[in-house]
């Protein structure tokens, strides 16, 4: 990790790495991948840190939700960009007042603004402790994902799928406690599902009394602009989703429908169905070793199947 914020840290030149990413992959044929991915793991050490996992997804299909749980599980940090650029938001330095503006128009803030957030953030966890993260909202461009890949190495990357009419219902249900920072969602779905899919319900997940009087809207949920936000993802994000399939370490996971169903088909499509937090450290260290084996097997096979294309 602390290599991690250092690099992360100096990397606020990030044209400058971008050039030299842009450089080096524009010259690697494909062939030599495996060996850089060799050089890549003894420069990036696994073996003593904790899982490295990214969620992926459009606004409001539960990324928030999925990581803050998982997060309690696995006892890593869930750092939601997101959320610290609303954190900069409620300040009032010049900084917050042009966030406030791309916000509210539901476009994406600058690479360079978004790392050097991050980076913060990842300062202050490490200086309290922290190891390992699940990144939530990061990377949502190419060029992000292409600088955390120069500077770490992910072991798993969620992509959480919902159709999209669906995730323009959640977001406009979307509400926040203004005290206590909860999330929860009025709206109650139930949307047939089309081409043999399967049908949509999830329950509004309704707030406890004492939040009931004290619910906020974001200001970026509105029709219009949850609208925009999905243009963008399409545009911006989706081609992040490929970056990681290529490099076999996507899970795909069609959500079957609110947390009751969906939460322990997540823990399963993880192979953490029979996780117990309450055992001990040692057995923890026993699942992450093998999540992470399997990752790197992936990521193995998928490199084998296109140096097989390309011969062919
Ligand atoms: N990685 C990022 N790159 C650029 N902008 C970001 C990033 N993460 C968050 N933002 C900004 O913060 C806003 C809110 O992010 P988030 O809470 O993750 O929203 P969503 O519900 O759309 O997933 C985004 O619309 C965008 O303006």
């Amino acid at each position: 990790m602390a290599a991690l914020t250092r690099l992360f840290r100096s990397s606020s030149h990030v044209s400058l790495i971008r050039r030299s990413l842009f450089t080096a992959s524009a010259s690697t044929p494909l062939e030599s991948a495996p060996i850089r991915s060799q050089a890549y793991s003894s420069s990036h050490d696994t073996k003593d840190r904790n899982i490295q996992w990214v969620f992926l997804g459009c606004p409001g299909v539960g990324k928030g939700t999925y990581a803050s749980r998982l997060s309690t599980l696995l006892g890593v940090p869930h750092i939601a960009t997101g959320d610290l650029v609303r954190e900069e938001l409620s300040s009032s330095t010049p900084l917050s007042k042009h966030l406030k503006e791309i916000v509210n128009q539901g476009k994406l803030v600058s690479d360079e603004i978004i790392i050097s957030l991050l980076s913060k953030r990842l300062e202050a966890g490490e200086a309290n402790g922290e190891s390992g993260f699940i990144l939530d909202g990061f990377p949502r461009t190419v060029t992000q994902a292409e600088i955390l890949d120069d500077v770490t190495d992910i072991d798993l990357v969620v992509n959480l799928k919902l159709p999209e009419n669906v995730l323009l219902e959640k977001c406009l249900g979307r509400r926040i406690c203004d005290q206590c920072g909860k999330n929860f969602n009025v709206a109650s779905i139930n949307v047939k599902g089309e081409n043999g899919n399967p049908d949509i319900k999830m329950a509004p997940l309704l707030p406890p009394s004492h939040c009931a009087s004290k619910l906020i809207t974001r200001s970026d949920d509105t029709e219009v602009i949850v609208k925009e936000r999905l243009r963008i993802y399409n545009d911006k994000s989706q081609p992040v989703e490929e970056f990681y399939r290529a490099r076999g370490k996507l899970i795909e996971f069609d959500l079957p429908g609110g947390i009751p169903e969906s939460w322990p088909r997540l823990l399963e499509a993880l192979n953490l169905d029979d996780y117990d937090d309450r055992r001990g450290l040692k057995d923890r260290r026993i699942t992450l070793y093998v999540l992470r084996v399997q990752a790197i097997d992936r990521a193995f096979r998928n490199l084998e199947r296109r140096r097989f294309h390309f011969r062919l």
